[in-house]
């Protein structure tokens, strides 16, 4: 039987910093509605003021779902606590289910949390689902090159979300069996997700799979996850090191690093920041695959070069090793909109809401008149960086002139870390913090499992 006194709850809430509250992301399966009850309980011990608010997204895909939310809407009401039933409305793709009903569900969950002001979510994922999601990881790496991915880690214990709302997993550690122990010994019931048997996907597979081995398969899987873990955070932490050492943005769009990090002792964390830089500079949301940057890397150690990797121009020369967005497949004139992603590395805010405004790259004649000379850095890689930013056009009258340009106080085009944009793992906040610097992205905002280095 597991143990439902203060110690339990005490255990897995007194890290997180619950001062602003806390969403709740409640499915109706056995492990949110425990996770929802043990931190109810919690919250009227420790901060009866804070608030705490259930959300339940109704998919909509299949049969009873409504019923579900509705149960999960009963149970709160029971218990005294706020609840909220969100339905994905948007169109359902026939392939990629899963993903998208899971980017959907962030979406709503954050939406939630951002119209009442609480920047931290918390979810039911357990043990159970690290050692699934470790498995299912391992047999793809081991598909596609044999090489331990860094998604071996699983899921992080916290993860920021669009660098804004915390997504905190605070069961990670205990199994489903415990927790459906503990709605037992308070007959509190749940709902049984038909999906999560069916086994035309992946994660049932594994699951079953799972169910049938001895418990030392899961053990493994977990005990693989908290190595694989360490050592993701030690390789960042070097990272972060070697970023902060060796590159600079001198002028907006070019980062310049210092050849001397190619000849860094530590080769993993040198070819790991390469490979986020890549996907910065790029704006891309996920880091260049291993072999084709490894081989890169390999080709910058012997010499100078001109390459293209993520949609960035790796220049070698003898002034330094330069990155910036490639010319090529950079968006089209398009209607601009007010705190939207931008090409996948800009984040636009409009503060100068009349008229009918395009947002467009600034292109090369702009960029051509606008480059400073600054008697160190290459002025044609300075102009290349900055013609592919975003500038501002009106929509009717002169569409050829740009008028918002890089810095005008009509709109504000934030860098963001591309890689890390729309979610951070805990794991990865060294780097992501020093690219953070680098290239002037919004600070983040802090951990509320306590400062920014704790996970
Ligand atoms: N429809 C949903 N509404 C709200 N939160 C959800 C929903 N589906 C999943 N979640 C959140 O994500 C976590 C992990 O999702 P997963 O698909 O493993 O959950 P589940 O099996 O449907 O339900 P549970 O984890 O409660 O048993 C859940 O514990 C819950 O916090």
């Amino acid at each position: 039987m597991l143990d439902t006194e203060p110690d339990l709850s005490t255990r897995l809430f007194s890290p997180i910093d619950f001062t602003r509250g806390a969403i709740a992301a409640v499915s109706g399966g056995s492990d949110s509605t425990a996770l929802l009850l043990l931190l109810k309980r919690h919250l009227a011990r420790t901060a009866s003021s804070a608030k705490l608010l259930a959300v339940t997204i109704d998919h909509g895909l299949r049969q009873g779902s409504a019923a579900e939310a509705q149960a999960v809407a009963r149970l709160c009401a029971e218990r005294g606590i706020a609840h909220r039933t969100l339905v994905w409305s948007g169109r359902k793709p026939s392939t990629g289910l899963p993903a998208a009903a899971r980017e959907a569900r962030y979406h709503l969950l954050a939406e939630a949390a951002r119209a009442e002001g609480i920047p931290l979510i918390v979810t039911g994922h357990t043990a159970d689902d690290q050692a699934e999601t470790v498995l299912m990881r391992h047999a793809r790496d081991r598909e596609l090159a044999g090489i331990a991915g860094r998604g071996l880690a699983g899921m992080a214990p916290a993860t920021l979300y669009d660098w804004r709302e915390w997504i905190v997993r605070p069961l990670l550690g205990m199994r489903r069996s415990a927790l459906r122990d503990f709605l037992r010994h308070e007959h509190v019931g749940w709902a049984d997700d038909p999906t999560n048997t069916d086994e035309a996907f992946e994660r049932p597979r594994v699951r079953a799979a799972l169910a049938g081995e001895s418990a030392g398969l899961m053990e493994n899987a977990l005990l693989l996850a908290g190595q694989a873990a360490v050592e993701r955070r030690q390789v960042g932490a070097s990272a972060a090191g070697l970023i902060r050492r060796f590159a600079r943005q001198p002028s907006t769009g070019l980062i310049r690093l210092d050849p001397a990090m190619l000849a860094a002792d530590d080769d993993r964390a040198t070819h790991y920041a390469l490979r986020i830089l890549l996907a910065t500079a790029g704006g891309v949301a996920f880091l260049p695959d291993q072999a084709r940057s490894a081989a890169l890397l390999g080709r910058l150690k012997a010499g100078f070069l001109c390459a293209t990797l993520s949609r960035t121009v790796v220049d070698f020369r003898r002034t330094g090793l330069f990155l910036h967005r490639e010319a090529r497949s950079l968006p089209p004139a398009a209607t601009a909109v007010d705190d939207t992603l931008w090409d996948g590395r800009r984040h636009i805010t409009l503060n100068d809401r009349c008229g009918a405004l395009l947002i467009a790259p600034l292109g090369a004649a702009a960029a051509r008149r606008l480059a400073i000379d600054d008697g160190e850095t290459p002025a044609g890689l300075m102009r290349a960086a900055l013609a592919a930013e975003p500038a501002l056009r009106q929509a009717l009258e002169n569409p050829a002139l740009p008028q918002g340009e890089p810095g005008s106080p009509a709109f504000a085009a934030r860098p963001v870390v591309s890689p890390f944009a729309r979610f951070l793992p805990s794991f990865d906040l060294a780097p992501a913090l020093a690219v953070a610097e680098l290239i002037g992205a919004s600070p983040l905002p802090a951990s509320p499992l306590g400062g920014h280095s704790a996970d």
